[in-house]
C-alpha cells in the first residue's frame, strides 16, 4: 500500500499542511478543558468574574482558530485525495490498455472495472482520512494523556494502562476482517460479472426464457456477498462497544481514585473535571481511530488489487524499430507458429508456415474451432505467438512499434462493434484524419452508401452505443468502412461479412478489389462460396494447416477441403 504513495508525489504540499493544521486545531482543542479548569479552580470557586470572562473569551477564540485550522486541512485532504485517485486511475488505465487480450482475459473485465472504479474510490477515500483524521486520533490520544500526566501523575497512569487492551482489540480486528474483505472484493467482481453477462445477453436470456434462472443465480451471488457483509459488519460491531468499555472503565477509576484525592484536598473538582473531558476526547479519538481501523483493512486489500494490475508487464514485448525491411519478402509470412490460449493450455494452431504476398487475395476456411481466427488475430499483435515469428515486409511484427504494425492492417471481427456518434464519425474510428470524400468511398465499397444515403440525416445520423439502431449487417458493412478509410496494406475480414445476403457480399468483394487501395486480402469465412474464387485458400483443421492453393487444386488434392465443400455445394457446382 505504501508503494502507492509515490502518486500523492504532486501533493507533496497538501500532505504536509494538511496533518500541520490539523495539528493546530488538536492544541486549540487539547487547550480547553485546562482553560475550564482553571476557569472553575480561579474564576468560579472565587468569584472572580473578570478573570472568568476573559478566559471565557480565549475559549470562544480558540474554539474559532481549531474550527479555522480543520477547514483549510479538509480542503488540503479533498485536493490530494482527488489528485492521488486521478494519477492513479489514468496510470492503471494505461496499464489496462497495453495488457495483451490474453492478460485481459485473465483478470476478466468486471474486475478491472471495479478495480479501477471501486478500489481507487477506496483508495482515495483512505487519503482523505489520513491527512483529517490518522494524525488528529494519535495527536488527541497523546495530548490527552500528555496533558493528564500535568494535571495530575498518577491518575494518569490508569490511561496508560488501557494501552495495552486497546491495542490487543485493534490488532485482532485487523487481523480478522483483512480476509473477509478480500474475499467481500472478489464477490463484488462476480456479482459484476454475472451483471455484465446478462445485459450483454438481454435478448438471448429472453428469447430462452431464461430469465428466471439468471434472476436466481444473481440473487445467490447478491446473497453470498450479503453474507459476507453480515461477517465484516459483525466483526466490527463489537469494535466501538469493546472500546467504549474500556473508556468508561477508565473513567470510573479516575472518579473512584480521583474522589478519594479530593477527600483528601490533594486535587480540586476542576482538575478531575478537565481529566474525564481528557479521557472523553480519547475515547472519541479512539472510535475515530476504529473506523480508520477498519478503513485501512479495506484499503490494503483494494492496494493489493491495483499492485496487481500495476505488477502485470505489459502484455506485448517492446518493439525495436530499427529493424529494416527485407527487400522482395512476402507481405505476411508465418514462420513455423505455434500458440496456445493460456487458460486452456492446449495448442489452439500448431507448427504453421505459409508466406503471403503482395495482391494476394487469401481466403481461410475451416470447420469451428480450427483456429482460423486465432490465425489472423496474431497477425496484428491481439495475442503474442507461443512459438515461430510473423512477419510483416520481412520484419518480425514484435519489432514494429504497434501502432505502426496496427495501421498496416486492417482487421474487421464478426461481431461489428460501433461507438456511440453518427455514421461519418463512426467511419473516420479508421482515420481521424479522412475528409468527407474518403469516408463516402469507404462506404462506397463496403456497400453501405445506399442505405446511408436512404437515412433522413444521411452520414450524420446517430449511431446508437454499439450500433444497437441499426440492423447486423448495416453494422458490418459500416465497420468493413472503417476499416477501409485507413487504407491498410493488408485487410482481414474475419467472417465480417456474415450477415450479408450472398449478392452484397459478392459485390462488396468485387468492390474491395477494383476500388480500394488495399493491396493483399485475407477472407475468414465458413463459406466456400466467400472464398473459392481467392488467388489461394488455406484450409485449417484442428489448428493445422491441412492444405494450400486454389479452389481446384484443393477440390483435387485436400480431403478437408473437398469434405467442406460436397457439403455446402453439389458435387457439379464444387468441380466447376
Ligand atoms: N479467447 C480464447 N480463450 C481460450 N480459448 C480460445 C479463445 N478463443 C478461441 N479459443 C479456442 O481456440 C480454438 C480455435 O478457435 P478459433 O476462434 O480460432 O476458431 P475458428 O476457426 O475461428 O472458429 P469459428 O469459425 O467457429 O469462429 C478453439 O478450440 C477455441 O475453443
Amino acid at each position: 500500500m505504501f508503494r502507492l504513495a509515490a502518486y500523492l508525489k504532486e501533493y507533496k504540499k497538501e500532505c504536509i499542511l494538511g496533518p500541520i493544521f490539523k495539528f493546530l486545531e488538536v492544541i486549540f482543542e487539547l487547550l480547553l478543558p485546562t482553560i475550564m479548569a482553571l476557569i472553575i479552580n480561579r474564576g468560579i470557586s472565587q468569584g472572580d468574574f473578570g478573570y472568568v470572562l476573559s478566559m471565557g473569551g480565549l475559549m470562544v477564540l480558540m474554539a474559532f482558530c481549531g474550527y479555522g485550522s480543520a477547514l483549510i486541512c479538509q480542503r488540503f485532504a479533498a485536493q490530494a485525495s482527488q489528485g492521488f485517485g486521478t494519477v492513479l486511475r489514468n496510470t492503471v488505465f494505461q496499464r489496462i490498455l497495453s495488457f495483451s487480450y490474453t492478460q485481459i482475459e485473465q483478470f476478466g473485465a468486471p474486475t478491472l472495472t471495479n478495480r479501477v472504479t471501486n478500489d481507487i474510490n477506496q483508495l482515495q477515500q483512505w487519503v482523505a482520512m489520513m491527512i483529517r483524521l490518522v494524525s488528529r486520533a494519535p495527536f488527541i490520544c497523546l495530548g490527552s494523556i500528555l496533558m493528564s500526566f500535568f494535571l495530575d501523575v498518577k491518575l494518569a497512569l490508569i490511561l496508560l494502562a488501557a494501552t495495552p487492551v486497546l491495542a490487543l482489540i485493534i490488532f485482532y480486528l485487523t487481523k480478522n476482517s483483512a480476509p473477509l474483505y478480500r474475499s467481500y472484493q472478489k464477490k463484488l467482481d462476480r456479482l459484476g460479472a454475472i451483471l455484465r453477462e446478462n445485459l450483454a445477453g438481454v435478448r438471448v436470456i429472453r428469447a430462452f426464457s431464461k430469465t428466471e434462472e439468471e434472476t436466481a443465480r444473481f440473487g445467490k451471488a447478491n446473497n453470498d456477498l450479503m453474507n459476507n457483509g453480515f461477517a465484516i459488519g459483525w466483526l466490527s460491531s463489537f469494535f466501538n462497544p469493546l472500546t467504549s468499555l474500556v473508556v468508561n472503565l477508565m473513567i470510573l477509576l479516575i472518579l473512584w481514585t480521583g474522589g478519594l484525592h479530593i477527600d483528601s484536598g490533594r486535587l480540586s473538582q476542576g482538575q478531575i473535571i478537565a481529566l474525564i473531558n481528557y479521557v472523553n476526547q480519547i475515547l472519541i479519538a479512539l472510535l475515530v481511530l476504529s473506523n480508520l481501523v477498519i478503513l485501512l483493512t479495506k484499503s490494503m486489500a483494494s492496494a493489493a488489487r491495483i499492485n496487481e494490475i500495476l505488477d502485470t508487464p505489459p502484455g506485448l514485448s517492446p518493439a525495436f524499430p530499427e529493424a529494416l525491411p527485407e527487400a522482395n519478402a512476402p507481405v505476411l509470412e508465418f514462420r513455423d507458429v505455434s500458440f496456445g490460449y493460456h487458460q486452456t493450455g492446449d495448442h489452439a494452431l500448431e507448427h504453421i508456415s505459409m508466406a503471403i504476398h503482395q495482391g494476394e487475395t487469401i481466403g481461410i476456411i475451416g470447420g469451428t474451432g480450427s483456429g482460423k481466427s486465432t490465425f489472423v488475430n496474431l497477425i496484428p499483435r491481439f495475442y503474442d505467438v507461443t512459438s515461430g515469428s510473423i512477419l510483416v515486409n520481412g520484419i518480425p511484427v514484435t519489432q514494429y512499434p504497434l501502432p505502426e504494425l496496427r495501421r498496416k492492417i486492417g482487421i474487421v471481427h464478426q461481431q461489428a462493434l460501433l461507438f456511440s456518434g453518427t455514421i461519418a464519425e463512426n467511419i473516420r474510428w479508421g482515420n481521424a484524419d479522412a475528409g468527407m470524400d474518403e469516408v463516402r468511398a469507404a462506404a462506397v465499397t463496403a456497400q453501405s452508401e445506399e442505405f446511408i444515403s436512404n437515412l433522413p440525416l444521411g452520414y450524420d445520423s446517430p449511431v446508437r452505443r454499439g450500433g444497437s439502431n441499426l440492423s447486423g449487417g448495416q453494422r458490418q458493412r459500416l465497420t468493413i468502412a472503417r476499416a477501409l478509410v485507413s487504407n491498410p496494406e493488408i485487410l482481414i475480414l474475419d467472417d465480417a461479412s456474415s450477415a450479408l445476403d450472398f449478392l452484397t457480399d459478392a459485390r462488396l468483394r468485387q468492390a474491395i478489389r477494383a476500388n480500394s487501395r488495399v493491396q493483399t486480402v485475407l477472407l475468414v469465412s465458413q463459406r466456400v462460396g466467400v472464398v473459392r474464387s481467392a488467388d489461394r485458400i488455406l484450409v485449417f483443421e484442428d489448428g493445422k494447416l491441412a492444405g494450400t492453393g486454389t479452389h481446384e487444386a484443393l477440390f483435387e488434392s485436400c480431403e478437408t477441403y473437398r469434405e467442406i465443400c460436397l457439403s455446402q455445394l453439389s458435387g457439379e457446382e464444387a468441380q466447376q
